[in-house]
């Protein structure tokens, strides 16, 4: 097909709009939505080409507005899931020969959609479906989506650039085919952009996949099956399918074919498919050995030496605790900072938070908004409610929650007397801050301390002024975190300048959006051509 080395556009961050008073990006946007607000949606499974109602329904509802329907999906049951393995497998024919370009113009045409007709559209399903302000999710569901399709584009060309050497009278080629079966993307609620390019990235490679999106996300998934639609994904290559969590995972996993899984979410669900996997390879189901890239949760750290400016970490831990209610993985959630600026940096931090509004996101001056749901907010609760009554903690801050109309929760510091206290180890996904306030002269110890007190080594930060100590503390934290920030906060990776994951806990650091995760979802094969074969058996030396 192709009659050129085609290259691909040069990848670059898609510029964030900044939703100011009185702009018109910030008038469409709401008007989209109202609009979707006062729509009912009917979401399908999306199999191949047909768009399937089962009648098995579950309702959605804006979390910082429970009472209110947005609509609803459809649930899928086991004949469902057979048949989107099936049909993948079946699309998979074509799809894995197709040649690259095409498959390129694919993904750039998907995030021209994105950011130019279907821009409001992703925003304002953002906005209702998992209750981020504007400037969050525009942020996550346009720019950092668009950044993924395009960047991947570029680092695809990258990877079948590559090519061995060959050396006279061989010509050695290397075939970067995709995996062998059906790929399964298991997403979370909290980015459109990660539901989006979990399955988007393998199926850039040639792979086919059955994409499952958290319940909480359906109905911003159904724009992202919009977009990949109109920019010409062929029907089958990235198959749309909701209902119960075990009994999808149970039908893929345990098909010989399944060849991968792509998931973000929490550790404890990422364990079970390893051991799911793990037990089926010991009983010889699959054709291959699938792989298994998980990004997952995190216990993410700030911490200051003494050296540092207090306002500059007071900032940090705001922005960094508490945007999107602190439910990114790379949220700051426990804080060491040295006696002599606790007063400073606590200081600094209530008259922030004592300005912050929170409500819908409607309105934008609300900073934070509602939680995603009632199991979270119940959760999250009962943590500040112990904290309330331990000995060992105090709330300093924050503190009170009400979800009669939405899932709101204020943001919450809490003061932790023992650097081991339940809030500083466990991820809890929201708005709630445990500080430690350290003796400035410890600030050795305390860095070992906050390197063994998780399991996790997701995202990390760290505040001074003194090039000695950050170095020090750059290596002891050194498998701390697998995104580590000297002087900023530890969120907001932006594609192509943080690849983004962490080890331990926290996943197989894959780093979504980069030339490592792209070559998880390839199988190489390696050719070598000898264009004069020999036609005599014997070494040189036995020549007669
Ligand atoms: N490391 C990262 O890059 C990253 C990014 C975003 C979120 N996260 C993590 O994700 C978590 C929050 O997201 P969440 O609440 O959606 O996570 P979750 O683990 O509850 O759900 C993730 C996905 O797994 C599915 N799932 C849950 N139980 C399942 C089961 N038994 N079988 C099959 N599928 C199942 C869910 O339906 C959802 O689609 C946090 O732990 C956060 O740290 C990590
Ligand atoms: N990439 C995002 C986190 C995604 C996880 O939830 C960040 O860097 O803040």
């Amino acid at each position: 097909m192709a009659t050129g080395f085609y290259k691909v556009p040069k990848a670059v961050n898609e510029p964030v709009l900044a939703y100011g008073k009185g702009s018109k990006e910030r008038e469409s946007l709401l008007a989209m939505y109202k609009k979707m607000y006062n729509e009912k949606a009917d979401i399908p499974l999306y199999i191949g080409s047909e768009q399937i109602k089962t009648g098995d329904t579950v309702s959605m509802h804006p979390p910082h507005d429970h009472q209110h329907e947005l609509g609803v999906f459809h649930k899928a049951d086991k004949k469902h899931i057979e048949k989107a393995i099936d049909t993948a497998l079946e699309a998979r024919k074509k799809w894995a020969k197709m040649p690259w370009e095409s498959r390129a113009a694919i993904f750039l045409k998907a995030a021209d959609l994105l950011v130019g007709p279907y821009r409001d559209r992703m925003n304002a399903a953002t906005m209702l479906a998992q209750s981020k302000n504007m400037m969050q999710t525009e942020i996550d569901a346009v720019c950092e989506l668009a950044d993924f399709f395009r960047f991947n584009v570029e680092f695809m060309s990258q990877i079948y650039a590559d090519q061995p050497i060959s050396v006279e009278g061989i010509w050695n080629r290397m075939q970067y085919r995709p995996l062998e079966g059906f790929v399964y993307a298991v997403t979370p609620f909290n980015f459109t952009s990660i539901a989006a390019n979990l399955p988007a990235a393998p199926a850039m490679m040639g792979n086919v996949v059955v994409w499952k999106p958290a319940e909480t996300q359906v109905y911003s998934a159904q724009v992202i099956m919009e977009i990949f639609m109109e920019a010409g994904v062929p029907p089958g290559v990235i198959n749309m399918v909701t209902g119960k969590s075990s009994m999808i995972t149970d039908i893929v996993m345990n098909h010989k074919d399944f060849s991968g899984i792509h998931f973000t979410g929490s550790t404890p669900v990422f364990n079970s498919f390893w051991e799911t996997i793990g037990n089926n390879i010991k009983k010889g189901l699959y054709r291959s050995y699938p792989r298994i890239v998980g990004e997952t949760g995190g216990k993410d750290f700030v911490w200051m030496h003494h050296t540092a400016d207090a306002k500059a970490v007071a900032t940090a831990l705001t922005r960094g605790a508490f945007e999107f209610q602190g439910q990114k993985c790379s949220a700051a959630s426990r804080a060491y900072i040295p006696k002599s600026k606790w007063a400073d940096v606590r200081k600094f931090m209530e008259a922030d938070l004592k300005s912050i509004k929170m409500g819908s996101p409607e309105n934008p001056e609300n900073f934070v908004n509602a939680v995603i749901d009632k199991r979270a907010f119940d959760k999250l609760c009962g943590y500040i409610d112990q904290a309330k009554k331990d000995k060992d903690a105090e709330v300093i801050i924050g503190g009170n929650y009400d979800g009669s109309k939405g899932y709101f929760i204020e943001p919450t510091v809490i003061l932790a007397k023992t650097p081991k206290y339940e809030t500083m180890c466990t991820e809890l996904f929201g708005p709630v801050l445990t500080v430690y306030v350290y003796e400035d002269k410890d600030w050795k110890e305390i860095l070992e301390i906050m390197d063994q007190t998780s399991i996790y080594a997701l995202t990390g930060a760290i505040f001074s002024q003194d090039r000695y100590v950050i170095d020090y503390a750059t290596d002891a934290l050194e498998n701390s975190a697998g995104n580590f920030y000297i002087n900023d906060k530890p969120t907001g990776a932006v594609v192509g300048q943080q690849p983004f994951g962490g080890a331990r806990g926290s996943g197989t650091n894959d780093k979504a959006g980069s030339v490592w995760n792209l070559l998880r979802w390839i199988s190489n094969r390696t050719i070598k051509e000898n264009f004069v074969p020999p036609t005599n058996y014997r070494y040189p030396f036995l020549e007669v």
